[in-house]
């Protein structure tokens, strides 16, 4: 455990860029090691949950190295020809990666053990074991539903029509790539929309998808026992990581920050939306398409922010920018509500738990209720700061430990947290930027 303490700073000035996409790095990897032939990755994250990917897609087969200029090469293994892994898959923190080779391993002749760190073991797998047994796959999960658990794919697997029960791209991108080694197709009903890189990236590497509609829902269809061709893929900057950028410039008075080349897929695009509801000015510059999907530069400069009501809708396009959002919140003139967010407490932290006491520490005023916070925002006044001797607990949570740094720069006494590491697990660079931007 790393204790810090993030004291309030200057104004973030300058242009920083900040590290690919982690859900089209993970997608990237896992894509690239099912086609057949070799693919090129630039702008991959190298943060810690997408190399447990890199390692868990070696252990099936894949070839896969780094060379000197930051591009990755991936050789595939080629859809049905994954190989059982000798050991136990080490996921750490993450969440996609396990979901989502769960939903590869179900379809293939193979066994495989998934394990994790304290966070991903108490994380709820139950919701890609049902639509996954519907295929063939078997399961020894622990009490609960929970990792470590062992996974006895089904060759043939069986093609399913699955109705999403919760909004998760997750558990989506599971049965899609159970599907793709699945005779037939495999049909996934989505009532509400998430992100969608897998069915763009999917029909990228060649398979044939098809995403309609039916009354009302989107359905998606994907036709098994495809074959895979190899892809240069660049992957643009990480709108979740952004996010942190977008709020500190925005609530730090005097700040001027540019952030380069961040994805806004319209699925992921929902905070901008809301700040900007909120009051901030944030300009999209120079708009452009990176991979297959929409990126800009955002010019975000310090503005008064009011508190508003969130629509619940918009939850799944900014599901993981919830906690900074809780930050704004506490800077913002008046009252913010948030509902209809009970994903938040099964993430890598219950967030909602988690950033009501680390925003209460800070002197911050907030109410839990369920599904949601109310946070009456101090007008702009900075917040008090942690008290001497205590640490806002991050809960093996990366987005708490950055959220509440954010929540630092704007604080009298500065705000300690517990342990920085889990940072490393989605932005190894966070703590180098902001110094840059502070600075500059
Ligand atoms: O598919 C993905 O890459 C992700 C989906 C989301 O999870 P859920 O599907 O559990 O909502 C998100 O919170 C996670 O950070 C990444
Ligand atoms: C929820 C997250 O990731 P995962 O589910 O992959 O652990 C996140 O990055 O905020």
């Amino acid at each position: 455990m790393t204790s810090h303490t993030f004291a309030a700073a200057g104004p973030l000035r300058g242009t920083i860029r900040v590290p690919g996409d982690k859900s089209i790095s993970h997608r990237s990897l896992m894509f690239a090691g099912l086609a057949v032939g070799r693919s090129r990755i630039t702008g991959l994250l190298e943060g810690e949950d997408v190399l447990a990917t890199a390692a868990a897609m070696r252990a099936f087969g894949a070839q896969i190295a780094r060379e000197g200029d930051g591009t990755w090469v991936v050789d595939g293994v080629g859809v049905g020809s994954l190989l059982e892994p000798a050991q136990a898959l080490d996921m750490g923190n993450s969440g996609t990666s396990t979901r989502l080779l769960m939903g590869l391993v179900a379809s293939h002749a193979i066994t495989a053990t998934f394990t994790g760190d304290a966070s991903l073991s108490g994380r709820p797998m139950k919701r890609v074991i049902d639509p996954l047994s519907l295929m063939g796959a078997s399961f020894e999960a622990s009490a609960g539903g929970t990792l470590p658990l062992m996974l006895r794919g089904a060759s043939p697997a069986v093609p399913i029509t699955y109705r999403l029960p919760v909004a998760s791209a997750q558990v989506k991108s599971a049965v899609l790539l159970a599907g793709l080694n699945t005779p037939g197709i495999t049909r996934v009903i989505e009532p509400v929309a998430t992100r969608d890189h897998t069915e763009r990236m999917l029909t990228g590497f060649g398979a044939k998808l098809e995403v309609g509609e039916e009354g009302g829902e989107t359905v998606i269809a994907i036709h098994g026992e495809a074959d895979l061709k190899p892809m240069d893929v660049v992957v643009p900057g990480d709108p979740s990581s952004a996010a942190f950028f977008m709020v500190a410039a925005s609530i730090v008075p005097g700040s001027d920050l540019t952030i380069l080349n961040v994805g806004l897929n319209p699925t992921r695009a929902g905070l901008l939306q809301v700040l900007r509801q909120m009051g901030a000015d944030i300009a999209e510059v120079n708009p452009r398409e990176v991979g297959g999907e929409p990126v800009a530069d955002l010019r975000v400069r310090h503005a008064p922010l009011t508190g508003i009501d969130v629509d619940p809708a918009i939850a799944p396009a900014m599901i993981d920018e919830f906690p900074v959002l809780f930050v704004a919140a506490a800077l913002a003139q008046g009252t913010t509500r948030t509902t209809g967010l009970e994903e938040l407490r099964v993430k890598e932290s219950d967030r909602l738990a988690a950033m009501a006491a680390a925003l209460t520490l800070a002197g911050a005023r907030v109410e839990e209720h369920d599904d949601g916070l109310t946070i009456h925002g101090t007008g702009g006044e900075p917040l008090s700061g942690t008290p001497a001797g205590a640490d806002v607990a991050t809960r093996l949570d990366h987005r708490i430990a950055m959220s509440m740094a954010v929540a630092g720069l704007v604080s009298r006494s500065g705000v300690s947290i517990d342990d920085t590491s889990p940072i490393n697990t989605s932005f190894p660079t966070f703590m180098g930027l902001m110094a840059e931007a502070s600075a500059a």
